[in-house]
């Protein structure tokens, strides 16, 4: 293909905008042109350059039109140039670009989109004003319907690529252990949302200056610059009421924000979290020295500006980092805790604690476990990776027992008093790594019906795994933030006699790029 001019300053997310006919240009990128000086970008870069990047098909600085065949697992187009792959922030799947290549590896590279010649008909004008400088959502300018596609398509792809397993084409429907066979792997449709936005229920919102006022936001990609902000539209409504008001507050008492760089200033950080059932709000305020002052405004100020408000917390970070939390907090007002439930199970919710951020989703993807575990009241069940006994206390309610395993002490605490809290007797947690607890429980006696797994992105420690297929359960419930190690680990299963019955992608983030799944497998004899 033929290369084309560059058009010069093209940077950031480019994700065409506008009102799409045929052909889009790129949101804030100024000189769209198809044509221009290619000169100077190619040239210096070229003398620089190491000798096999002449060699490549595509060159730095030059434009050329790309095939946009797929989507990364950073949310760029995957574009294809002469058989090169590049990665194109804001492309589409579908669609054919114009684009100009910024930097290169020997077997891909990156480039900007300059202008979308062909668009695709999934392509929408994002809804948030800030999109293109926010890095929290990477998909708002596809339709929710074809991101859904797009996240189940990618675990497809994971499962056939890492995990060389076969899916079946179209998702059937049918007893949960029908796929249990050699036949193939069921992938459900990702189960969405029906209304995808103002479903995070918890903020933490970093503070600063601009021209002597304060402003609370987000940090501009790759950056620590903050950028202000009104409003976030994947956040629920009340977090930011509370982050307006605190602004507000902030400006009348005349509070510094903390400069990190001059390691001075009071507010750091607002951190709000919203109980989705109960209404109750815990608002903290994160800062750069022990004492807040007029603290009573402070606390008025904030009662006044939401009636859910339950808490008010003051956490104390005095160190020089981008850690948000220090060590202590103190309660300014109200309770420790506020409270909320994932289906009938109570959770009480610290300052500090994890509490899944989309409550509604979580009760899909627990919902889902529960299905695959299919739990009749008598079964032995290990959760492992439970964090604060949330999967754990909801499987609970129909199990004889559950032990439940987390490598972080304090989240083992929390899982212990929420089952107090609930006045579940019939669960066990233990602290530690789950690769070395499972098999101690083992040499105890404790033979599992049901393993659910739900470990962080990098996937089950392989000690784990070998003690799994040890211990034989009849079933493994995997959920899996990532794609691509669940992919690894369900290869391992399967080569150790279970089979991938099915798989269900569900939606926890929309319009990022991430997917969570929730897989079956059953052991075949
Ligand atoms: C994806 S989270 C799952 C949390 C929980 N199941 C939930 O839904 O809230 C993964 C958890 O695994 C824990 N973890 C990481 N490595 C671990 C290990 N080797 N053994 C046990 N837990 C571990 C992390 O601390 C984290 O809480």
């Amino acid at each position: 293909m033929r290369a084309k001019g560059s058009s010069g300053s093209v940077s950031g997310k480019h994700r065409g905008t506008g009102d799409f006919g045929k052909t889009a240009k790129t949101g804030n990128s100024g000189r769209t042109g198809r044509t221009g000086n290619s000169g100077k970008i190619g040239n210096s870069v070229a003398k620089s350059a190491p000798a096999w990047m002449a060699d490549l098909p595509v060159q730095i600085g030059q434009q050329y039109e790309a095939e946009i065949i797929g989507i990364s697992h950073d949310g760029e187009g995957v574009g294809r140039v002469n058989g090169f792959t590049l990665f194109v922030a804001g492309a589409l799947p579908g669609e054919r670009a114009l684009v100009r290549v910024e930097h290169l590896k020997k077997q891909y590279g990156y480039a900007a989109l300059v202008e979308v010649l062909e668009v695709s008909p999934d392509r929408i004008v994002p809804d948030c004003g800030i999109y293109e400088e926010c890095g929290g959502c990477q998909l708002q300018h596809l339709s929710y319907d074809a991101q859904l596609r797009v996240k189940r398509q990618q675990v497809v792809d994971n499962l056939q690529r890492i995990g060389k397993l076969q899916v079946v084409g179209e998702p059937t429907i049918g007893h949960p252990d029908a796929g249990a066979s050699d036949e193939g792997i069921v992938v459900h449709p990702t189960l969405g949302m029906a209304d995808p936005w103002r479903y995070r229920n918890k903020a933490q919102v970093p503070f600063g200056e601009e021209q002597g006022g304060l402003i609370g936001g987000f940090y501009a990609q790759g950056s620590h610059r903050i950028i202000n902000m009104d409003e976030c539209l994947i956040q629920h409504e009340s977090n930011d009421e509370v982050v307006a008001r605190v602004k507000e507050i902030g400006a009348r008492l005349g509070i510094r924000a903390y400069n990190e760089e001059r390691n001075d200033g009071l507010l750091r950080h607002v951190v709000v979290k919203v109980g989705f059932r109960t209404g109750e709000i815990m608002v903290v305020l994160v800062t750069n020295g022990t004492e807040i002052p007029r603290v009573a405004e402070w606390v008025a100020g904030i009662r006044a500006a939401l009636p859910g408000v339950k808490s008010i917390c003051h956490n104390i970070n005095v160190k020089q980092t981008n850690v948000i939390f220090g060590d202590e907090t103190r309660v300014l007002w109200g309770s420790e805790v506020i409270y909320d439930y994932i289906g009938d199970v109570k959770f009480a919710i610290s300052a500090r604690s994890f509490y899944q951020v989309n409550p509604v989703q979580t009760e899909v993807l627990y919902g889902k476990a529960l299905e695959y575990a299919a739990l009749t009241g008598g079964e032995t069940v290990v959760d492992a990776y439970c964090g604060i006994g949330t999967i754990s206390l909801f499987l609970a309610q129909k199990a004889g027992q559950v032990y439940g395993v987390e490598i972080v002490e304090e989240a083992i605490a929390d899982a212990r008093k929420n089952a107090e809290l609930n006045g579940m007797t019939n669960v066990h947690f233990e602290a530690g790594p789950a690769e070395v607890v499972l098999p101690e429980w083992t040499r105890q006696g404790v033979r599992p019906d049901v393993i659910v797994v739900d470990p962080p992105r990098k996937g089950c420690d392989p000690a784990l795994l070998a003690t799994i297929l040890e211990l034989q359960p009849r079933r493994v419930v995997y959920v899996s933030c990532s794609a691509s190690t669940l992919a690894r680990d369900l290869r391992v299963l399967v080569d150790g006699g279970y089979g991938v019955a099915e798989v269900t992608p569900v939606d926890m983030f929309p319009h990022t790029i991430h997917v969570e799944c929730c897989s079956l497998l059953v052991r075949k004899n």
